[in-house]
């Protein structure tokens, strides 16, 4: 592993460097055990501590298949997707392992008693399966986390639509947090070169997806002048719902938890800003009674903030909580886009609301190829930036999980794999200055 670091680091090698040197037989990675998934059983969700199910492995290097690459990570980021496998909600993630590994004698491999996680990285291209050739050894990139077979007429037009459409790192194994990771090699894009290792692993995940439920027209199609209502604006998903909404001309309006979060809002450029917290929005009267008043309290609210308008699109993923309070907000003829259900996925709303003001509930889940690649252009041309606020070693990961869990984090939380040290791996100095205030917006808040 060293030999694979110093070529990294030392601006003389060369692809073909990288495609003679040995690849080891084991690596380290971060890991579920089959053994533990019922570790947590009768445990309320809040008190599933992902530091006691996630391990740091020895594990054996995958055979390379044809269309795919290992890749020598330099840093990934935690997801809640990895939050959900640590914890074993809604479901194990083994279940997910065991059915990839019916399809084919290739994907056998991913059915294994341990599951190496994560859904981001940055780092460097060290082998390619046949059928790979846009890609070679020594190439700098970043991975998306959309993985699919494609086989079927189903996943031409959209690719979300693949029957066997799975998440990296979450329903496959070979997982970005870990030295090696195995990808298909349609995950590839370039890295940017402004951008840290650990940087330029943060947003993947959470901008490709912010970029289909919200800006793509497999999303809400968000326009310009558009007001926007972002639950969770300074989190992983909002942070960049945030970016996407000013830089297309829309009028993010952010709800936040603190006033840290809504300064970080406001140092984004957004004005229109609601601390959940601090006025004390009750939703829910009780576990089964939603209380309408305080719909219309948080719409007033919404109202005084936009000069008397209501919200085009709402960017929901909290779920439970906030979906009855989505829909009532909504303009007449306005999309609630949904991508996940954090506090809850059996939602309640006045269906009322809803056909009778002809709103549309649309479903959205992570990006196609075409869609992840725009949104990681973006970044590259640093229209968009990276929202890290902090960053663990592989060693620290369970706890990295367990803050994202507890929500004590902002924007992304970043982990470092091969990289030695934060701030390696930077290439455009010149365009990272321009930016320099922006990319450094998040860090150690
Ligand atoms: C990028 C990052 C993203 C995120 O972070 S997202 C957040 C994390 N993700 C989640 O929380 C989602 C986790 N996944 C799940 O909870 C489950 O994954 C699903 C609920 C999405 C699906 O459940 P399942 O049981 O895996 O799938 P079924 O489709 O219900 O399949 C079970 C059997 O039911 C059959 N079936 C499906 N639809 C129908 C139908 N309409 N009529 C009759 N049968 C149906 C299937 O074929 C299959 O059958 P057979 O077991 O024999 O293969
Ligand atoms: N389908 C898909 O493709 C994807 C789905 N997801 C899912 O989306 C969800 C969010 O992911 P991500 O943004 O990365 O997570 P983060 O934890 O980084 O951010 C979520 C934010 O939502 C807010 N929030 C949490 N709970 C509630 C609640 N009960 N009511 C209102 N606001 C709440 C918090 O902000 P604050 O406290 O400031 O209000 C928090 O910062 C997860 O469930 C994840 O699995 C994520 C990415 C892709």
């Amino acid at each position: 592993m060293k030999d694979i670091l110093d070529a990294i680091q030392s601006p003389d090698s060369t692809p073909a460097d990288f495609a003679a040197m040995p690849l080891p037989e084991s690596y380290r990675a971060i890991t579920v055990h089959k053994d533990e998934t019922e570790m947590f059983a009768g445990l309320e969700t809040r008190d599933k501590d992902p530091r006691k199910s996630i391990h740091l492995d020895d594990v054996a290097l995958p055979e390379l298949g044809p269309g795919e690459a290992l890749v020598a990570v330099m840093a990934s980021s935690v997801n809640y997707n990895s939050v959900w496998t640590s914890i074993f909600e809604p479901m194990s993630t083994f279940g997910f392992l065991e059915r990839y590994g019916r399809l084919s004698e290739l994907t056998k491999r991913h059915d294994l008693p341990y599951h190496i996680i994560g859904s981001d990285l940055a780092g460097v291209v060290l082998r390619t399966g046949p059928g790979v050739n846009s890609w070679k050894p020594g190439d700098e990139v970043v991975a998306h986390c959309l993985s699919v077979e494609l086989e079927s007429s189903d996943g031409h037009n959209d690719t979300m639509l693949d029957p066997e459409q799975r998440i990296w790192g979450f329903e496959t194994n070979f997982g970005g947090l870990a030295e090696i990771a195995l990808v298909k090699s349609n995950q590839l894009m370039p890295k940017p070169g402004h951008l840290s290792w650990e940087e330029a692993a943060a947003p993947g995940l959470v901008n490709s997806t912010a970029y289909r439920q919200l800006v793509s027209r497999n999303g809400a199609g968000m326009k310009q002048g558009d007001n926007v209502l972002i639950w969770g604006a300074s989190g992983g998903l909002g942070s960049y719902a945030t970016q996407f909404a000013l830089a297309g001309g829309a009028n993010p309006i952010c709800v936040v938890s603190s006033d840290q979060k809504a300064d970080i809002c406001r140092a984004m450029g957004a004005e229109a800003i609601i601390d959940r917290n601090a006025e004390g929005y009750k939703f829910w009267k009780d576990e089964n009674n939603q209380d309408p008043k305080e719909w219309k309290r948080f719409g007033k609210r919404i109202r005084e903030l936009t000069g008397g308008e209501d919200v085009d699109i709402v960017f929901e993923h909290p779920g439970r909580e906030t979906f009855g309070a989505s829909v009532y907000v909504t303009r007449k003829g306005g999309t609630i886009v949904t991508c996940a259900s954090t506090s809850g996925y059996n939602h309640e709303y006045d269906n009322r609301y809803l056909w009778m003001s002809l709103k549309r509930i649309i479903g959205s889940h992570f990006a196609n190829y075409r869609e992840a690649w725009e949104a990681n252009r973006l970044i590259a041309k640093g229209k968009i930036h990276p929202t890290l606020s902090k960053v663990y070693s592989l060693e620290e990961t369970g706890q990295a999980a367990y803050d994202v869990h507890r929500n004590l984090h902002q924007g992304k939380v970043g982990v470092l794999c091969l990289a030695p040290e934060e701030g390696l791996g930077v290439r455009d100095e010149e365009m990272r200055a321009k930016h320099i205030d922006a990319i450094n917006r998040f860090r150690n808040i």
